[in-house]
């Protein structure tokens, strides 16, 4: 076909509600139970066949009722890697040769799958396997994933769009290459969409990929894969490895062919990736892209002006959904005295006390457990930190209990010491550290704020006066690639707030924005002359 296409306009799923009585609450639960119900094998995808990796086997469980087993995975072997990277190599001919529009048609019916028939299975797997809430779910695994696969697919038309000057009777082309290699992807447990993305972007833009789950969203990665194939992806094009990752990576991260890293996870594991990059760099075709995601250490900053309800229902929201684990969630906030004693400590407290966290399949909780013994064991060892440590104060939770499920009780607690380590840790679970100063200190308690840990993910500023909302958003310009004016710090929307941090955070390349796919493309520029000159001498030569 000859034409220069437009692709749909990109639109924002629209959240749903699962509200009591209403059909989609109905079939929702009715697919939680269906796959609950189920055992299933959660195997590679490799050239497009399914089978189990050689390693040890891995059982993926409810976090919230850990003896219920709802699939068994296995760790992926050298073996193993090697198949995937065969398969993505072979592949990459037939795909990259594959108009853009071809592919996008691919992702877009993905989309719509999504939006449909496919939306109770992805929802009811991240409630299962993550432990989320029915609307964290819809949240993540429907919307953001819908919204990441429609708005890639319009960036990547307006990135294949830019084209250079030409001079006249000069033709000047960027052809928008993939990259020369395959892309491996590493996604982690928390986000269904980000696991969904991470392979699906550069692939869009005509690359072959390796992808390596999270072993604890395993459950939904095996639907996301399948919903792939649903939705026509050839063989080959996103081979899907399980387990761990290390073996993977001692493979995958020695192949000459390696083009890029696309990663969401820890910072401690995407500088490992980093370093063993660097100490390969001469084996590498090329030098490969590096694209990280990674922890944060999210701030809220309060100033005397500000409204204390929306304050409350931030701190709340901000900390606590999905039991804290976000790269966002609020993790410490700075209040004024005469805010904080003047009502705002008693009400956080008791409004921390009374949030439920159970299993997810009651839709009445407001959320579920933390994703898995270590984590659990990561959030005690912290909450004992607090407890034994006189300049801290438990005003709410401080306990845990992992008898049925990993259950972390929502925690907030006072610290004077703005510089204790529990202000400079990711935890990532729902414990929020409040440091309470003196209104005359705003200035000074702002500036340590901004770079006493090591991360520039995310924060709020929460004041009515403008020059206070002007003041705090110069001085903390480098401490938070995202940055909220009177409103929580988690939450972006892809398309509107284009997420990703600096400094320890990761390469801040914008996930669900065109400046994360322009990472994926190697563009060779090619000049055209229409009438050659014939003689090489110059007018001044005489
Ligand atoms: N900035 C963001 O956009 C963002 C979004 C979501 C999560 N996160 C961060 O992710 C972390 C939580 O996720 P997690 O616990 O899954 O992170 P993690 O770093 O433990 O794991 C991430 C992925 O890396 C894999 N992995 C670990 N070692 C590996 C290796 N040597 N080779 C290959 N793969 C390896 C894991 O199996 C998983 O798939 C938090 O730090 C959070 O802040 C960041
Ligand atoms: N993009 C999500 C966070 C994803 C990371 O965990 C947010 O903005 O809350």
């Amino acid at each position: 076909m000859d034409a220069v296409f437009s692709v749909p306009e990109p639109r924002n799923e629209p959240v749903r509600n699962y509200e009591p009585g209403s059909t989609d609450r109905e079939r929702l639960q009715r697919r939680l139970t269906e796959l609950a119900a189920e055992r299933i094998d959660l195997p590679m995808t490799i050239g497009g066949e399914q089978r189990m990796a050689a390693g040890d086997p891995i059982n993926v469980v409810q976090p919230h009722k850990h003896a219920h087993v709802l699939g068994v995975t296995a760790h992926a072997t050298h073996d193993d890697a090697r198949a995937a990277i065969k398969a993505a190599k072979d592949a990459a001919p037939m795909w990259r040769a594959l108009p853009f529009e071809e592919r996008a048609a691919i992702f877009l019916r993905a989309a719509e799958l999504l939006a449909g028939p496919w939306r109770d299975t992805l929802n009811a797997a991240t409630m299962l396997g993550q432990s989320k809430t029915a609307i964290q779910a819809e949240i993540d695994a429907a919307c953001e994933f819908i919204d990441f696969l429609r708005f890639n697919v319009h960036f990547a038309r307006r990135l294949l769009e830019e084209q250079p000057a030409s001079s006249p009777g000069v033709w000047n082309r960027f052809d928008h290459r993939p990259l020369e290699g395959f892309v491996y992807a590493v996604t982690p447990f928390n986000f269904t969409a980000i696991a969904g993305n991470l392979p699906s972007a550069p692939a869009l833009l005509g690359n072959t990929v390796i992808w390596k789950p999270g072993p604890t969203q395993q459950f939904a990665a095996h639907f996301t894969m399948r919903l792939f194939e649903a939705a026509g992806l050839p063989p080959g094009v996103i081979n899907m490895v399980t387990g761990r990752g290390e073996e993977v990576s001692d493979v995958v991260l020695a192949d000459p062919d390696l083009a890029g890293i696309h990663f969401t996870g820890s910072t401690k594991v995407f500088q490992q990736l980093w370093r063993t990059v660097g100490d390969n760099i001469a084996r590498y075709r090329g030098y490969p892209r590096l694209v990280g995601e990674t922890g944060g250490k999210d701030f809220v900053v309060a100033h005397t002006s500000a409204d204390v309800d929306a304050l409350h229902t931030a701190l709340i929201r901000g900390a606590y959904e999905y039991q804290g684990q976000k790269c966002s969630a609020a993790s410490r906030a700075y209040v004024p005295r005469s805010l904080w004693e003047g009502g705002l400590r008693d009400r956080l407290a008791a409004t921390t006390d009374s949030l439920t966290y159970g299993d997810v399949a009651d839709f009445s909780n407001f959320g579920g457990a933390v994703i898995d013994d270590k984590a659990f064991s990561r959030h005690t060892a912290a909450l004992e930190l607090i407890a034994g440590d006189d300049t801290c104060r438990v005003l709410a939770g401080g306990t845990a209990d992992d008898s049925v499920g990993y259950f972390v009780r929502p925690t907030l607690f006072e610290c004077a010491d703005a510089a204790h380590e529990t202000f400079t840790t990711e935890y990532f679970g729902p414990i929020l550290g409040v440091h309470v100063f003196d209104d005359a200190r705003f200035d000074e308690v702002v500036a340590q704020a901004e770079s006493i840990a090591p991360y520039a993910l995310t924060g709020s500023v929460f004041a009515t006066d403008r020059r206070v909302i002007d003041a705090v958003g110069e001085r903390m310009r480098y401490a938070a690639g995202n940055f909220y004016i009177n409103d929580k710090p988690t939450g972006a929307v892809v398309g509107q707030q284009p997420f990703g941090g600096a400094r320890a955070s990761g390469t801040n390349d914008k996930a669900g924005s065109w400046l994360n796919l322009v990472r994926w493309l190697s563009p060779r520029t090619i000049k055209e002359t229409f009438v050659p000159p014939t003689d090489h001498t110059y007018p001044h030569m005489g």
